[in-house]
């Protein structure tokens, strides 16, 4: 075995002499990476109902509050923080139950850092932890009228249980039978201006004259669902998801036509011809950028629906019966109130029973932390967690792995 056994223990000191007017409940816990001492908890002020972050600077000897990007966890009744690779803190929430229970504080990945360049403060940013490896997200783009939204319905209605949308914020003026919430937020400029400003966002784009954005919250309310994400964005958007740490597959509808695209886009009698020539303009450019700009993984031409659709599907791997695709959910995990964790090397134990080290140990979770995979802004996914009944079997075959 590679690396002494080391015990981290929850650091709950209360009262922080902080001068930036947070007070904590006297719960909370910390973690240190390098010359920084992160302090995670429950403010006191009931009104924020959120876990708060506070940093430590041991070189300036000052408090910082940071910019918290990210759903933050609702506080619980206690966390555990185990630092991980120096760049994210993985929390693990007492007495919770297994869709609430992990997650990460991400203090120096990569989002963190251009977060960072781009807000100009401090920045960390929440990843909840998603047991075992779910589906990337699938981004539709192409042209206004092609039938994106058309497909993505299809999809959505024969695989209930495995496709969500990623519900958009909007500028434009919602349409007849549009429900806000639903098929957009709809929303005014200054307002998401703010949200984007605030780092809410995980792309936006001016589209057609309005203002179109992806929030974090948005993917994230989807992957927490256990849903596959997907993602009805324009071209520019597509390209910023692209650049993101968002893992995703990216697929482009092409229209056979631009006359069979007028006509769709006509015969849908949801534009002004002013705006419908707008969109037909704007085409042009997409069409060109969605077949040469390297930023899709395929390309579908929408000529026939169904067989479009029988080819998004095959793309997807769902070319199979429904049944047989449906997926089943990894074995969850319910962390009592008290529990003990330690870390070696990628496992974390979480010690239920509270057992000494070297003796049967009876409850012992096991998260390992070896696979983990995408992170902020939505989830972390690739977590494996199971039960072992002793220390040694939580590294068996652990010699031959390190
Ligand atoms: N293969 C097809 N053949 C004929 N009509 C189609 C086909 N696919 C979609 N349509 C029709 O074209 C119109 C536009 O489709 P849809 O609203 O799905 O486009 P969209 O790409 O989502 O547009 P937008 O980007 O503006 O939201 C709709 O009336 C739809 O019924
Ligand atoms: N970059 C983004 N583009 C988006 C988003 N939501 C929708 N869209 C695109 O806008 C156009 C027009 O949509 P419509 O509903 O007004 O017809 C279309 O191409 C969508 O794909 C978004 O969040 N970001």
């Amino acid at each position: 075995m590679g690396e002494a056994p080391a015990f981290i223990v929850d650091d709950p000191q209360s009262g922080f002499a902080n001068g930036l007017g947070l007070k904590f409940k006297g719960c909370e816990t910390a973690a240190i990476i390098g010359d920084r001492k992160y302090v995670i908890g429950p403010a006191n002020d009931e009104s924020t109902l959120a876990t708060e972050v506070q940093i430590f600077d041991e070189i300036s000897g000052n408090w910082v509050m940071p910019t918290v990007l990210g759903t933050k966890p609702k506080p619980g009744k206690g966390l555990s923080a185990v630092p991980l690779n120096e760049d994210r803190i993985l929390i693990i929430k007492k007495g919770s139950t297994s869709d609430d229970c992990i997650w990460f504080l991400e203090v120096d990945t990569e989002y963190v850092r251009n977060q960072k360049k781009s807000l100009g403060t401090e920045v960390v940013a929440w990843s909840k932890g998603v047991l075992g490896n779910s589906e990337k997200p699938v981004v539709i783009s192409g042209p206004s009228g092609v039938g994106k939204g058309t497909l993505i319905t299809m999809l959505m209605k024969e695989f209930p249980s495995m496709f969500g949308f990623s519900v958009s914020h909007t500028t434009r003026a919602s349409r007849n039978m549009e429900k806000d919430g639903v098929h957009y937020h709809f929303t005014d400029r200054s307002v998401m201006e703010n949200e984007i400003k605030d780092g809410k966002f995980l792309e936006f784009a001016n589209v057609h004259g309005n203002l179109y954005g992806t929030s974090v919250e948005a993917v994230e309310v989807v992957a927490d669902s256990g849903k596959r994400c997907i993602l009805d964005i324009d071209v520019q958007g597509a390209r910023s998801v692209r650049a993101s740490s968002l893992e995703a597959i990216f697929i482009f509808i092409c229209p056979p036509s631009m006359m069979e695209l007028e006509n769709r886009l006509r015969s849908r009698g949801t534009e002004t011809e002013e705006q419908i020539q707008k969109r037909l303009r704007n085409a042009k450019a997409e069409m060109e950028q969605g077949k040469s700009s390297g930023i899709f993984d395929y390309i579908l031409y929408n000529d026939n629906l169904e067989q479009c659709y029988e080819g998004l599907k095959k793309l997807l791997g769902l070319d199979g019966s429904a049944a047989a695709t449906q997926k089943t959910s990894p074995q969850g995990i319910d962390l009592p109130l008290d529990h003990l964790v330690t870390k070696i090397e990628n496992k974390i134990l979480i010690n239920c029973g509270v057992a000494e080290l070297g003796k049967a140990a009876k409850n012992l979770i096991v998260l390992d932390v070896s696979s983990l995979n995408g992170g902020a802004p939505g989830r972390t996914r690739g977590l494996n967690v199971y039960a072992v009944d002793s220390f040694s079997d939580a590294f068996a075959g652990f010699n031959q792995l390190s």
